[in-house]
């Protein structure tokens, strides 16, 4: 393939699911080069067509270079081309940190912001359909070189195809994304995730999820806390559905909101909506819509010193 050949590779920077990840140059710039293997040519073909759908290109969302498919005869690789971000996954960038109100609050807003654009349908011509993300996470999401987030690995995605009302699933139906994750109504498969509106509020609790792994990480009345995992107390690693299933449905167990965070003005209002976005009725949580213009509200009024 003309891309691949014309890439200098120079280190793995992820391993995915699907496919690992690769920092490399074209003609001097950095690129990120996600390699699927054969087998995981469906988890390719998605993520291809989910970035290059319409309108997609967003400050929120990974960049979309070039997606290739070549061969040598045996093997067939598939490759994805995408703009490179040093600092990595929020994940990693969480670890050993702790973020000001103003940086806390602008990984926040950028983060949202962009899943608001996955989430919004633009009607026309050049429109785009509205998507959910289906797989959020800390780990899913990259920071950019200026200090804010994109949305990465769009393989899950499922798309509202709005003019035959139809939702497209592609090839991941029934119980996707990751487990730890997972919103109640996943977990127990109750609400057959028939309405649109029931994806979009699922990607809404692992919001309420990942704005709490990162304020934990904001400095509050002085005091910051290390990273840690949504429920790293009640969940072994990689957890059964069950036993999720046991914490957050029977036991009705949330992650813990600090005490402190009710004396400060801004980390009071990320509480509330934390605490509506992890609800157990979908129905109940703010749209990603609502969340962004909370976090810039919040944002304005951090910068202006109040
Ligand atoms: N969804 C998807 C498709 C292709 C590459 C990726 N990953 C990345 N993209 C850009 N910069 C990065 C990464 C990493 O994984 C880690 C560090 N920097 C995700």
């Amino acid at each position: 393939s003309t891309v691949g050949r014309q890439c200098r590779f120079i280190k793995e920077v992820g391993k995915g699911r699907f496919g690992s990840v690769w920092k490399a140059t074209w003609f001097g710039d950095p690129i990120a080069v996600k390699i699927f293997s054969t087998i995981e040519e469906n988890s390719w073909m998605r993520e291809a067509e989910i970035y290059q759908t319409t309108l997609l290109r967003h400050d929120g969302i990974l960049g979309f270079i070039a997606a290739d498919i070549g061969g040598t005869g045996t093997s067939t690789n598939m490759i994805l081309v995408m703009e490179y971000h040093e600092y990595g996954s929020l994940f990693d960038f969480l670890q050993e940190r702790r973020l000001d109100a103003a940086l806390m609050l602008r990984l926040m807003h950028t983060f949202v912001a962009g899943l608001c654009h996955l989430h919004t349908e633009i009607i026309g011509s050049q429109g785009k359909p509205p998507i959910a993300h289906r797989d959020l996470k800390t780990k899913n999401i990259l920071v950019k070189g200026n200090l804010t987030c994109c949305i990465a690995d769009l393989g899950h995605c499922a798309r509202y195809l709005s003019e035959r009302n139809e939702i497209d699933l592609g090839y991941q139906t029934g119980l996707v994304g990751t487990k730890r994750y997972m919103p109640p109504e996943v977990v127990t498969q109750t609400v057959v995730q028939t309405t649109f509106e029931a994806l979009k509020a699922a990607d809404m609790y692992n919001v309420a999820l990942i704005l709490w792994e990162i304020a934990r990480c904001g400095v509050c009345c002085g005091e910051s806390y290390t990273y840690q995992y949504p429920y790293q107390q009640e969940l072994p690693v990689d957890p059964s559905v069950q036993h999720v299933y046991h914490v957050i449905c029977v036991l009705g167990i949330r992650p813990t909101i600090p005490g402190r965070w009710q004396y400060d003005p801004t980390f009071k209002a990320l509480a509330r909506i934390m605490t509506e976005c992890w609800s157990a009725d979908w129905q109940c949580r703010q749209s990603a819509l609502r969340v962004k213009k909370t976090l810039a509200f919040l944002t304005e009024n951090c910068l202006s010193g109040k």
